[in-house]
């Protein structure tokens, strides 16, 4: 049973809870209102995938704070608009590294997705190994409706997950799918009716992840994974310089002011 050293309670926004029993944490995204990706925010996840590296987790289990309305809203809207180009590139950067750091730790990983996650929200998810979510949900990449072409890591994210016929037409199309439709085409692995019940699935997952030695595990999961790991470590600066040149574009940044916009006129505000 792994010794719990780090300090989880230093983390502003995530909370961590360990299962004594089984080895395996629970980290609770609680960055209010809607979990959107922040540099700040990326910077303590990673962080904390590492922590949890060290004392050695037997497996991990995603969920957001904000049961049955937001898994995460994506990368914050408000941080992206009219970032200064330092900002850009550090943000850009952080996105990258943690999650390339998610997608290929030792460790299992599930999601458990009890609310929406459009966009940038489907990156944890993603780079999980196993996906469960709740009803009433929507979740896909619909970065086109934003003017912004995936990064090919996340292409091929996505295409690992559902296939490459299914791939392009979800992210050609845009589409946010409900929860039933995700699961019919693979993009979450099975529904539950309560975030409860969502829980004791994601643990029967991680326990029968247990049964295997771990650094065998490690090796055929890198090996499975080679495909999306060969397009995070391909040609970094340049794809990175690709991504801050895009977000910078006046087309995104007018985009993002709209969508910033929308949310407004839906709060009155
Ligand atoms: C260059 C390539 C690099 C990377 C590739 C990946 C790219 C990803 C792009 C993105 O991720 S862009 C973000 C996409 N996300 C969305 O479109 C979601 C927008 N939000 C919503 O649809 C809804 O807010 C919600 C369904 C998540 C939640 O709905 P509801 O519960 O009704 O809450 P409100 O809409 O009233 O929002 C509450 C509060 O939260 C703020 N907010 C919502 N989304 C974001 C966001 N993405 N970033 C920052 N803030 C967000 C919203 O403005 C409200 O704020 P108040 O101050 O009015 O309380």
């Amino acid at each position: 049973m792994p010794y719990v050293c780090a300090d989880y309670s230093k983390y502003k926004f995530v909370n961590v809870c360990w299962n004594s029993e089984n080895g395996i944490a629970t980290v609770t995204l609680k960055r209010p209102p809607v979990n959107s990706l922040t540099a700040e925010f990326l910077r303590e996840l990673s962080s904390l995938l590492l922590d949890l590296e060290k004392d050695e987790t037997q497996g991990l289990i995603f969920t957001s704070e904000f049961d049955e309305k937001v898994f995460s809203a994506g990368l914050d809207f408000k941080e992206l608009y009219r970032p200064s180009i330092d900002h850009a590139k550090e943000f850009m950067s952080l996105l990258h590294s943690f999650s390339f750091r998610l997608s290929c730790t030792a460790y299992p990983t599930v999601a458990v997705i009890n609310g929406h996650a459009p966009a940038g929200g489907c990156i944890i998810p993603l780079c999980c190994e196993y996906r469960i979510g709740l009803n009433n949900f929507n979740i896909g990449l619909n970065e086109l409706k934003f003017g912004i072409l995936l990064p090919d890591w996340l292409s091929s994210l996505m295409i690992h997950t559902i296939g490459s016929r299914n791939a392009e037409q979800a992210i050609l199309s845009g589409t946010l799918f409900s929860s039933e439709h995700a699961l019919r085409i693979g993009l979450v692995d099975e529904i539950a009716p309560t975030k409860e019940v969502a829980l004791e699935k994601a643990t029967a997952f991680l326990n029968k992840a247990k049964i295997v030695n771990r650094s065998l595990r490690l090796d055929a999961k890198l090996h499975l994974r080679r495909p999306i790991l060969q397009e995070f470590q391909k040609d970094i600066e340049n794809e990175l310089a690709k991504n801050v040149s895009l977000l910078m574009s006046d087309k995104v940044q007018q985009s993002l002011d709209a969508h910033i916009k929308i949310l407004k006129e839906k709060r009155g505000n």
